[in-house]
């Protein structure tokens, strides 16, 4: 997994490191590193380094001395760098000395659009981990001119490095050099970040446990079940899938077909869509109630069930069962109407709730916010439950405060029934016995890929991208551990 840090957790392991290192020495290892990355950029854009043009923007703390160290570097490759100091009387001192002695041009803001507009990169040091908003209008002006690559130092400037929130001017990266470890902002704006690359300063020592995780594909392999010599259709997890209704069958169609394709586990069909279920999956055991469908390793319910009487009863009964329940759309609205309902869960028993922003603000009262992390790991324990809080990049919070963040690839799974092939991979992951909070993450993490697959540049749909799962397992299980 990869280790998140906030902000304020970066700057104190930094002060540590800063106190047992040569003055400015940190700051020269980012900055060549950054270096490293612009000349990369401009080989690739341009094809060649030696001649090649790069305007720094420049701000008036350390994210600012990073360019102007990184644009002495690029010097040294002869490459024309031109800096805009945001406030010249407050640029970093060493830095801009740095550049000057190495033949670096400092140029006024006024003619800054110029020096911008014939760059061939743009180096984006306005603000890093001291960013509080959008850019402030000077910054915003200049970034106007911007048409060139662009090469964020730690973080895209104007994004909240803490939660990734855009909610005015910033800047949108080709690619983020950060320094020491991830942010927040690195797995919740991928938009805004562009390419994330990591420089190592020596900071890891000093940062302790994470505050957020992300699952590299890797930990997705190593968790997703496949079936041994000693295994047999039972031993792999047997899931129900509670979802859908004589009117509206498909969620129950792509419920249980995302499970059936998840893993080589049994797959139970409860439900009065249980004919056509039976019809399109051969493979599963479909009846027509919750209360005839035999033993499961886990339940699914909730996906077109209605939040009716009938609907509450097949909840009400599935969270009494004692295994592992993933709750997903009119499931999470029963919860959040009739709370009550909860009450026939043994309190050991995992539940992973899976709500949009809309179900979330029905759970909680409130929608998430800009800080969808928290929101996140306030709902877990409020309910005592894996949350699952889709968007455009999933967050999942444990009760006991874990958080990863599953960083999507595009915003292909924004389509109707794209949810129900989710829980189904949930539920199956849950009946194969994962940990709940990396059962959501990895089913996120398939999702996410199986829809990048499915579109392939083009819309898709939810039957398309659980068409893609397999592909997509194969894919994660086949990458180099
Ligand atoms: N500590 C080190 O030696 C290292 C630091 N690194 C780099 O340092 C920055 C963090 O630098 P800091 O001096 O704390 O502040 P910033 O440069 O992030 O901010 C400067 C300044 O910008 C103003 N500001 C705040 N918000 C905005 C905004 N939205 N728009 C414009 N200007 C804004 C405010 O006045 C701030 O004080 C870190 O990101 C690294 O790049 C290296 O990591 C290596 C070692
Ligand atoms: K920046």
């Amino acid at each position: 997994m990869q280790g998140i840090w906030t902000t304020e957790r970066i700057r104190a392991a930094e002060d540590r490191l800063l106190a047992v290192t040569p003055d400015g020495e940190l700051m020269r290892r980012a900055a060549f590193g950054l270096s490293v990355h612009a000349a990369e950029m401009l080989a690739e854009h341009t094809g060649s380094v030696s001649g090649r043009r790069v305007t720094l923007l420049v701000g008036s703390g350390n994210n600012g001395g990073d360019a102007l160290w990184a644009g002495a570097f690029l010097r040294r490759r002869n490459v024309a760098v031109s800096a805009i100091l945001l406030k010249s009387e407050r640029a970093h001192a060493q830095g801009l000395a740095a550049l000057k002695r190495s033949g670096g041009k400092v140029v006024s803001v006024e003619d800054g659009p110029q020096w911008i507009g014939r760059a061939d990169l743009v180096i984006d040091g306005i603000v890093g981990i001291s960013a509080r908003g959008p850019l402030r209008a000077d910054a915003a002006a200049l970034w106007e001119h911007v048409s060139s690559p662009v090469l964020a130092v730690d973080l895209p400037s104007g994004v909240d490095p803490d939660t990734g929130a855009v909610d005015g001017p910033a800047v949108v990266a080709d690619r983020t050099v950060t320094f020491g470890a991830l942010k927040p902002v690195h797995a919740l704006a991928p938009a805004s970040c562009g390419e994330v690359a990591l420089v190592d300063i020596g900071l890891r020592p000093e940062l302790g446990d994470p505050d957020l995780q992300r699952l590299d594909t890797a930990d997705v392999a190593a968790a997703w079940p496949v079936p041994g010599p000693g295994d047999d259709k039972y031993s792999q997890g047997v899931v129900g899938v509670a979802a859908g209704s004589a009117t509206y069958p498909g969620a129950a169609v792509l419920a249980a077909g995302a499970a059936v394709r998840a893993t080589s586990g049994l797959v139970r069909y409860a439900g009065h869509a249980a004919d056509v279920v039976r019809g399109r999956w051969p493979e599963t055991i479909a009846t027509g109630s919750v209360t005839d469908a035999g033993r499961v390793q886990a339940w699914v319910v909730g996906p077109g069930i209605g939040t009716g009487h009938e609907g509450r009863d097949v909840l009400r009964f599935v969270l009494g069962r004692g295994v592992p329940v993933c709750a997903d759309a009119d499931a999470t609205t029963i919860i959040a109407h009739s709370p009550d309902v909860l009450d026939a869960r043994d309190p050991d028993t995992p539940l992973v709730l899976t709500p949009h922003a809309g179900e979330y603000e029905r759970l909680m009262g409130s929608p998430p916010g800009a800080d969808r992390v928290a929101a996140a790991r306030s709902a877990a324990r409020k309910y005592d439950a894996v949350v699952l809080l889709k968007g455009h990049c999933t967050v999942v919070a444990a009760p006991d405060g874990r958080a990863l963040v599953n960083t999507p690839q595009g915003s292909w799974l924004a389509t109707a029934g794209s949810g129900d092939v989710l829980s189904g991979l949930v539920g199956a992951l849950l009946a194969a016995g994962l940990d709940p909070w990396l059962a959501a993450g990895a089913a996120a993490h398939v999702h996410s890929l199986a829809g990048s697959m499915a579109a392939d540049g083009a819309p898709t749909s939810a039957s398309g991208i659980l068409d893609a799962v397999p592909d997509a397992i194969r894919a994660i299980r086949s990458h180099p551990l």
